[in-house]
């Protein structure tokens, strides 16, 4: 389904497809296959080096797997640039150019060569705005904190306006309250655009904030997978459990997650 919001077509999110994914870093081996349903917010979760970059990094077109498929809205990605996939990608930090205006650090997210017209001006403005930054349009990043830059990342994301989002621990740096601000941005972005999140955290509470979903790593495979209250259950899955330790609380239910043998 298509929606339109403030004149712009926005696609709904796509489902994504790893197909028996295989791919290596010298003896760092990963093997990916799940996927991901249309609009929903997935928590991806695991150990440092579980692999949960690299998951990213396959979908967004940065790494190739060796062997299988990534599929995007049932298409096959196959060797196709970042830039030409249904994607964006947020990360920790460095999403911004340094010598470049904030508002031409989202115009980039239209146009590459930012040959920008009225709309996409207006564009860009309404996008600072609904990110919190009016008015900050002609400051550089190093004239931002670490939240605002971020911010500027959002807003470039919503100029883009890709069906699939990725967000590698964008977050992870900021104070606990700005990061719940954060968060609370991405669902409501998501709530307007509903596209398909991917978020990496080592937070539980950040991934019971929003996530609808959680994927659980280990060791190079997606060793879980389903419900995000079920994962914070006293019986979710042993290894996430011991993973989160005694942060993760209890909710009721847990009928839904798929395990799977790593
Ligand atoms: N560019 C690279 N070259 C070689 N090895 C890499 C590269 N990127 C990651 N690795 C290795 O692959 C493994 C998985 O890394 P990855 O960054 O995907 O893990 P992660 O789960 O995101 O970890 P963290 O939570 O610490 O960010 C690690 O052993 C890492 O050292």
């Amino acid at each position: 389904m298509t929606t339109t919001i403030n004149g712009t077509a926005t696609e709904n999110g796509l489902a994504v497809r790893l197909d028996d994914v295989s791919f290596s870093y010298g003896e760092a081996s990963f093997r990916f296959d799940a996927e991901f349903a249309a609009g929903r917010i997935t928590a991806i979760m695991g150990p440092s080096g579980s692999g949960k970059s690299t998951l990213l990094n396959l979908i967004a077109g940065f790494e190739s797997p060796e062997t299988g498929k990534v599929l995007i809205g049932g298409i096959d990605a196959g060797n196709a640039p970042p830039s030409a996939r249904p994607v964006s990608m947020v990360f920790q930090e460095n999403n911004l150019f340094a010598h470049l205006p904030v508002e031409a650090n989202v115009g980039l997210g239209r146009s590459p060569s930012l040959k920008l017209g009225d709309a996409e001006r207006a564009a860009i403005v309404e996008a600072l705005a609904r990110v919190g930054l009016a008015g900050k349009e002609k400051r550089l990043p190093r004239e931002l904190s670490g939240g605002e830059r971020q911010r500027v990342a959002l807003a470039r994301v919503l100029l883009r306006d890709r069906p699939v989002l990725l967000l590698d621990e964008p977050f992870a740096s900021l104070g606990p309250a700005l990061r719940d601000d954060m968060l609370d941005l991405v669902a409501g972005i998501h709530a307007e655009r509903k596209m398909t999140v991917l978020f990496v955290t080592h937070q539980p509470e950040d991934a019971r904030r929003i996530g609808q979903d959680v994927a659980f790593l280990d060791e190079g495979a997606i060793a879980a997978t389903g419900p995000a209250d079920d994962f914070f259950d006293r019986t979710g899955p042993d290894a996430f459990r011991r993973y989160i330790g005694d942060r993760g609380g209890t909710v009721a239910g847990s009928q839904h997650i798929a395990r799977k043998r790593t």
